[in-house]
């Protein structure tokens, strides 16, 4: 999906929120064990029940992974789901993914042909010739983590190398890449402080922003510093929106707690005109 189709979906649907599929079997409504793929089955209700509230879905592999072939078969089961059912939804594999350029390209070549998604986070530590691999492919964007929600965010991101912190450089130097207009960038909710910085940098680039909910970062904030004209924000809640109950009425929960999100986003949009 291009950005330009990203920016339409947002206009059309009044929402810039994404949902990340973070699926925990410990988690999800007992009856859906006795199915043969919980997950994909957990996956589908939630996907049936929100798609309409959300332009982009964000499973984690770290959670599908963490199940060996089944997980991974799962996660191929949603991403065609989606693709199938849902094909203006944008898709992003969070992987954080990143090596040598070689080992870059069949990372690249894993989540965007076979698996067919549009993005994939990929950590920057290795540089340049680690991310352009993934970069290479059209209409696909790489989203590389920048400034991070965690408190580890603060051990290195932060800290200053010549006079100049760490997320910072890596924002600057990226911008001179090989199809650097395909790059989106990783900033937490919980940095709301730094979006005026990061702005000055990348005025014009995505950013997807993880913290909302469970982590305490707050919509409004993020809004008001890190907003540009095209929007250019993706807001992912994972636990706050797909765990909102574990009864049976576990996707119409999710659809009621995506609303309350996209419903201030709406309010957010409408404020700006
Ligand atoms: O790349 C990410 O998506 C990511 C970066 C980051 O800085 N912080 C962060 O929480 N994430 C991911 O975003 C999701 C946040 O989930 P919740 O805290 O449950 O909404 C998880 O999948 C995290 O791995």
């Amino acid at each position: 999906m291009t950005t330009e189709q990203l920016v339409a979906q947002i206009n059309k649907k009044q929402s810039f929120l994404c949902i990340g599929l973070d699926v925990d079997l410990t988690k999800i409504p007992p009856q859906l064990l006795e199915t043969e793929d919980p997950i994909f089955e957990f996956n589908k209700a939630i996907i049936d029940a929100t798609h309409h509230l959300a332009v982009a879905y964000k499973p984690n592999t770290a959670f599908y992974e963490a199940y060996g072939i089944k997980g991974w078969k799962s996660l191929e089961k949603t991403i065609q789901y989606i693709n199938t059912h849902y094909p203006e939804m944008y898709t992003i594999a969070d992987a954080k993914r990143g090596d040598i350029g070689n080992t870059s390209a069949m990372y690249a070549k894993a989540f965007f042909e076979d698996l067919g998604f549009d993005s994939v986070t990929v950590a920057p530590y290795m540089g340049k010739d680690s991310v352009e691999p993934f970069l290479s492919f059209e209409d696909k964007h790489t989203i590389m983590l920048a400034l991070t929600s965690n408190e580890g965010a603060f051990d290195f991101q932060t800290k200053e190398t010549e006079g100049k912190e760490l997320y910072k450089q890596v924002l600057e130097t990226s911008t001179s890449w090989n199809n650097a207009s395909q790059l989106m960038y990783v900033v937490g909710a919980t940095k709301a402080t730094y979006f005026t910085e990061i702005r000055k940098i990348v005025p014009d680039s995505f950013l997807l922003v993880p913290g909302v909910g469970a982590q305490g970062g707050n919509l409004q904030d993020v809004c008001k510093y890190g907003m540009n004209n095209q929007v250019g924000l993706l807001i992912n809640s994972s636990r706050g929106i797909i765990y909102a109950s574990k009864g049976t009425d576990f996707a119409a929960a999710a659809a009621a707690s995506a609303l309350t999100l996209q419903q201030e986003m709406q309010q957010i949009l409408a404020g700006r005109k």
